[in-house]
């Protein structure tokens, strides 16, 4: 499945943009997406090392593409509750149903659960998505860079922008570093997950943080399973980290949390 599975996803969300203008029109999630006034700053708390000198932006993730059922049943306000009591700097919610089991009502039943910010992680293509993910309480989004042409990310980034949010902006590659610097996004996130081949390499935020520009914030997403990762990529100069799986599957979330936020002040 994994092969063609942007362009798939890609399509499904064209789909799924043009079933939701049948039920709520894009005029009507502006208004309700322009009434907001109560975003929760995402970017402030990942510009610099917290107090034990790592970010965690901790993930509900019931399910994936590459792995299958994770936690189906996590429940999602129970969950942000535990990643803010484990020091987690924000959370992460995805909201595509069909490969990850989320749902927009997730990152509602999160924000108000917690009183950390919280990110929209979906394939976003459209200003619908952006307005959508505003009116449901969205203080962040993710912009992927390989699924959007400049063009289109430089609208969408300035229209989150506008409205009051933060956006994640992610690469993968050289090349999407490059069109990252034109959008000017200040947090940018490095996905160690090739999303065609789901292949996962840590090395790959480490090695692709050099190109970024001095105003550019980078948070390292996918595969860190524990504090060794998190302290190799510290020593890269990547203090804000996007986890998902390892915290999920953890017994004890806030706990994992703790262990991996503490990463910096234990001895290997
Ligand atoms: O997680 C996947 O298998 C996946 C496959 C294709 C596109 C996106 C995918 N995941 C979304 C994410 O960005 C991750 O959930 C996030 O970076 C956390 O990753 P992890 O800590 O490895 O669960």
């Amino acid at each position: 499945m994994s092969t063609d599975f942007l362009s798939r996803i890609v399509q499904q969300k064209g789909r799924e943009i043009s079933k939701g203008r049948k039920v709520i029109s894009e005029s009507r999630l502006a208004e309700a997406a322009r009434q907001r006034s109560d975003f929760r700053p995402f970017f402030d708390p990942l510009a610099r090392p917290g107090a034990a000198g790592v970010n965690i932006i901790a993930e509900v993730k019931r399910a994936s593409p590459s792995k299958g059922d994770i936690r189906a049943d996590l429940d999602a306000a129970k969950t942000a509750a535990q990643y803010e009591r484990g020091g987690a700097a924000a959370v992460s919610v995805l909201t595509d149903a069909t490969y990850f089991k989320g749902h927009l009502d997730d990152l509602k039943a999160a924000r108000s659960a917690c009183r950390l910010p919280v990110l929209r992680k979906e394939f976003i293509i459209s200003r619908y998505q952006v307005y959508e993910a505003a009116a449901a309480g969205a203080d962040a989004i993710l912009l992927i860079a390989r699924i959007l042409s400049p063009e289109k990310l430089a609208q969408l980034y300035n229209l989150c922008r506008t409205l009051g949010m933060d956006a994640l902006v992610e690469i993968h590659t050289p090349e999407d570093a490059r069109m990252v610097a034109a959008c000017g996004a200040r947090l940018v996130g490095i996905n160690n997950r090739n999303l065609s081949t789901f292949e996962t390499d840590i090395a790959v935020a480490m090695d692709l943080v050099s190109r970024l520009g001095p105003g550019q914030v980078p948070v390292a997403a996918s595969g860190i399973a524990g504090p060794e990762d998190i302290r190799r990529n510290l020593s890269a100069g990547i203090f804000n980290f996007l986890v998902g799986e390892s915290i999920v599957r953890s017994d004890a979330p806030s706990r994992f949390i703790r262990l991996l936020t503490g990463a910096s002040s234990v001895d290997p």
